[in-house]
């Protein structure tokens, strides 16, 4: 790098380290995302995006526009605003093509498989493309007309790659920033999307990318600086295609305390008694997964009958209990997955249930997180392992929700980003269901002391990493408090 470019980027970036923190701090928090939380209090929330921005926003309020999860014959439109406690919630109505080509085409047909390191499930169109630029400049015209000059707008995920570029073409210089749930890949793999080039310029108008883990954001850090002529600044800051882009590891956390409290149900909570009254004494394997390639399903069914050939002993003495809410079931990927599923669950339950014992129940639907933290804390395993996987809050929120006098042992792939943080978690590569009924058999044995040790030691650094600390240190730092 030559020394001009040198002394502006290094310029540029003691002003977004200093930053206009006096504007930033009075201004207002935009967060944009694809999905937002139900209005409904109750639901099943729709993945761990919504349920994390909700819990952060909860407290401090905020204007949040996002998908109202409708497609409209009227079109495209922005809908009036509504108020969810302290937060205003602007949602938008898709275009039936808009919703095709942005959120199933492009979105979830290239980005997501690409994104996981699945690039052979990728399925890329110009017109998937065109139609993704389209919404993020849908969705850049809402938040420009709700802006302010002091606001900060905080993006999350891959859907919203392309809007602080349309953005920076109004003509707004706002603070922008964006957090990715998922992985970024290496290098190699990112550019098997044709139009990486395009996506990396445009995520470069950002002015802080935030990743899950170290891993991610190397990743990134490692395309821009081979693949897009980028240079390294001090304070893990990257000059490329002339703009200086901040990038941070941010793990989003869970509320613990709020997990623990709804973990014990009243009495009376007749869903659970039911649940009690069905498993009896059985020791209890949960999962819990959107039904999605990513999550491993498949080979973890495969890995339970493995651990049922190998310990005859359990046999009518453990339950697995798969909790599977369909998700974008109008890809093809998707609607493959789940016909997979109930083929291996059929054919797992005739091969081995008794007249009184099934098991594997496998259950297509949802549930609202006051009843899924009572069934962790009932559960003996948490067995969740997604072939690759952003964070995986389910995995926190299983720990979270054990009693610490009597904790259930979380098993955990090595490649779902909350692995880098549980590590006194039984890891297990996914793609070993040897290596994975080992370790059922080693969690339904392991002494007290043992899972005491371990889920005590897990909860240091749930406590240490929360909700509140992931949604502080991203805005810190995007508002320049480095
Ligand atoms: O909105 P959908 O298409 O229905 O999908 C649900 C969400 O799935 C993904 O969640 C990710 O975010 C979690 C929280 O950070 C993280 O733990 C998980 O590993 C990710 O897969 C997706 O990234 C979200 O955008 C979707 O809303
Ligand atoms: O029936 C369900 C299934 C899941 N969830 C929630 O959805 C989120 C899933 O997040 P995760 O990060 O594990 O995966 P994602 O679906 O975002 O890929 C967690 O907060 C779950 O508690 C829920 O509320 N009801």
């Amino acid at each position: 790098m030559d020394e001009t470019i040198f002394g502006r980027a290094l310029t540029e970036l003691r002003d977004v380290a200093a930053g206009s923190l006096a504007q930033a701090e009075t201004g207002r928090l935009i967060v944009v995302s694809n999905r937002v939380a139900p209005i409904e209090e109750g639901q099943p929330t729709a993945g761990g995006l919504a349920a994390g921005v909700l819990d952060a926003l909860q407290t401090m309020g905020g204007l949040w526009i996002g998908w109202s999860g409708e497609i409209s014959a009227e079109g495209s439109r922005i809908l009036p605003e509504k108020q969810k406690g302290k937060i205003r919630l602007q949602t938008l109505d898709f275009a039936e093509a808009d919703y095709q080509q942005y959120y199933r085409g492009f979105a979830n047909s290239a980005l997501w498989p690409v994104l996981h390191y699945r690039s052979a499930l990728a399925r890329f169109s110009r017109s998937d493309y065109a139609g993704y630029r389209r919404v993020n400049e849908l969705f850049a015209n809402a938040v420009a007309d709700a802006l302010a000059p002091q606001d900060v707008v905080w993006a999350h995920d891959y859907h919203l790659l392309g809007l602080a570029a349309a953005l920076r073409e109004k003509g707004i210089t706002n603070r922008l920033g964006i957090f990715l749930h998922t992985p970024f890949p290496a290098a190699a793999v990112f550019m098997t999307i044709p139009v990486h080039a395009d996506l990396a310029r445009a995520l470069c108008q950002y002015d802080l990318i935030g990743f899950q883990t170290e891993s991610d954001r190397r990743a990134f850090e490692d395309y821009v600086l081979r693949e897009a002529d980028g240079h390294l600044l001090p304070g893990r800051a990257l000059m490329a295609f002339g703009r200086v882009v901040r990038t941070g590891v941010y793990p989003i956390g869970v509320q613990t305390e709020e997990i623990r409290e709804q973990a014990e149900p009243p009495a009376d909570c007749p869903q659970m008694a039911r649940l009690h009254r069905s498993i009896g004494e059985s020791k209890l394997i949960i999962s819990v997964d959107r039904l999605d390639y990513s999550k491993g399903l498949n080979e973890r069914f495969l890995a339970y009958e493995r651990f049922l050939e190998q310990n005859e002993s359990r046999r009518g003495s453990v339950t697995f209990l798969q909790i599977a809410p369909p998700s974008r079931s109008d890809v093809e990927t998707y609607r493959e997955i789940r016909l997979e599923l109930e083929r291996e669950a059929g054919r797992i339950n005739g091969r081995f249930a008794e007249l009184d014992w099934t098991p594997l129940r496998y259950l297509n639907k949802g549930f609202a997180r006051q009843m899924l933290m009572p069934m962790y804390a009932r559960a003996d395993i948490g067995l969740v392992t997604p072939m690759r996987d952003g964070m995986n809050l389910v995995a926190k929120e299983f720990v979270a929700a054990q009693n610490p006098i009597d904790p259930g042992v979380l098993v955990l792939s090595q490649f779902a980003g909350a692995a880098c943080e549980l590590k006194a978690a039984l890891l297990v590569n996914p793609h070993d269901p040897d290596e994975i009924a080992a370790a059922l058999e080693r969690a339904l044995s392991m002494p007290l002391s043992e899972r005491r040790e371990r889920h005590a030691e897990m909860m240091a650094v749930l406590r240490r990493n929360s909700l509140t600390v992931w949604r502080d240190r991203f805005l810190g730092d995007l508002k320049g408090r480095a």
